[in-house]
């Protein structure tokens, strides 16, 4: 898969080379989830039976990371993992297009004409909700007429899970309440989010459980406070371990920066500066303050046993 990054406004001849008959999958796809898959599949198909080139157009960063709307939440999959998961689906090119102010004072007529036109797109796939152009005034409807006759539009219904439509939304807010297995359900795999182990307080080997201390390579959506049974991929090993998402009350009053300390089960090693994968998997209970170190350890002691108990069950793979 090819990945291009483009901005508005575009440089003089930079779509020429892009321009090629091609089936185009449009949409934020945050979370990769089974609905975003449909509509990017339905895109790979009809580009195999059109014997041209399938392509995704992602916007990057999110337009409500931008524009700040006050309810940004942050990614599920921010893009090297969204490019991570595209890499798998048998798509040819990626493109990402910066979502700065230049293109969100484009109008849909303009989208259409300057980008979509340009590159030879003959299908354009969009979910059912798609909106585009300035303050999101273009739909399907209004793309489909702007396209006409050079560009079809397929629209994608929306997928749904035992009669509950499949949304990022929907994931997010799962995630603020720790219903992992509610996670799992609509993401049709584990959430996850990889980082760099950094230095801790040191605090951790002085109380027999010395946690790794993720920092996430990306604006994650962070999940409710509290301990989750995680497996961690590491070197290409999968091990199992204990999580808490949180700013330590029992240490600080004051903290609001959460921090994510991974102790590995069965593990020893030195970890600092190496990348983890976390795929939480149960959450156990919300993070506490405890009013004694040994009250504490005697906790993390059961939950690393409750982690262990509900991992060793669970498939590595
Ligand atoms: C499984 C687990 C559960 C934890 N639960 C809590 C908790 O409920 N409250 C709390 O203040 N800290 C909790 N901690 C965080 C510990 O306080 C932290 O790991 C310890 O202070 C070591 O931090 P350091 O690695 O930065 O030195 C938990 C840690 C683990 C591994
Ligand atoms: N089983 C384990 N789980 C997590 N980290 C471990 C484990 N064994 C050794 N380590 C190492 O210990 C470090 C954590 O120790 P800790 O005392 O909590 O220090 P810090 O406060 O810097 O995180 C990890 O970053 C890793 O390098």
């Amino acid at each position: 898969m090819i990945r291009k990054m483009l901005s508005f406004p575009l440089a003089e001849g930079v779509l020429d080379e892009l321009s090629k008959p091609q089936v185009l999958a449009i949409g934020q796809f945050d979370g990769l989830h089974p609905g975003h898959a449909s509509v990017i599949q339905t895109a790979v198909n009809l580009s195999r039976e059109q014997g041209i080139q399938a392509a995704v157009l992602t916007f990057h960063p999110h337009p409500k990371e931008v524009i700040r709307k006050g309810d940004y939440q942050g990614y599920l999959t921010p893009l090297k993992e969204k490019e991570a998961i595209l890499e798998e689906m048998d798509i040819d090119v990626m493109y990402v297009l910066e979502f700065n102010e230049s293109l969100s004072n484009l109008s849909p007529e303009q989208f259409v004409n300057q980008f979509l036109i340009k590159l030879d797109v003959q299908t354009a796939v969009v979910g059912f909700d798609f909106r585009f152009g300035h303050k999101g005034a273009g739909d399907e409807n209004t793309l489909r007429e702007l396209g006409a006759p050079s560009m079809n539009v397929v629209t994608v219904p929306p997928l749904k899970l035992n009669g509950d439509k499949i949304s990022s939304s929907f994931i997010r807010k799962a995630l603020h309440e720790g219903d992992i297995d509610e996670v799992t359900r609509m993401l049709g795999r584990p959430y996850s989010f990889t980082g760099i182990v950094m230095d801790g307080e040191k605090r951790g080997h002085t109380i027999g459980f010395p946690t790794a201390n993720v920092e996430p390579s990306g604006n994650y959506v962070v999940p409710l406070k509290g301990v989750y049974a995680v497996w961690v991929t590491h070197d290409n090993r999968r091990l199992p371990g204990v999580m808490n998402i949180g700013v330590k009350p029992t240490f600080h009053d004051n903290r609001t920066k959460p921090s994510f300390e991974v102790h590995l089960l069965d593990y020893s090693g030195d970890l600092y500066g190496e990348e983890l994968k976390v795929e939480l998997i149960h959450f156990l209970r919300t993070e506490q303050k405890f009013s004694s170190i040994d009250a504490l350890i005697a906790q993390i002691k059961q939950d690393s046993e409750t982690a262990s108990q509900l991992l060793s069950g669970e498939s590595q793979n």
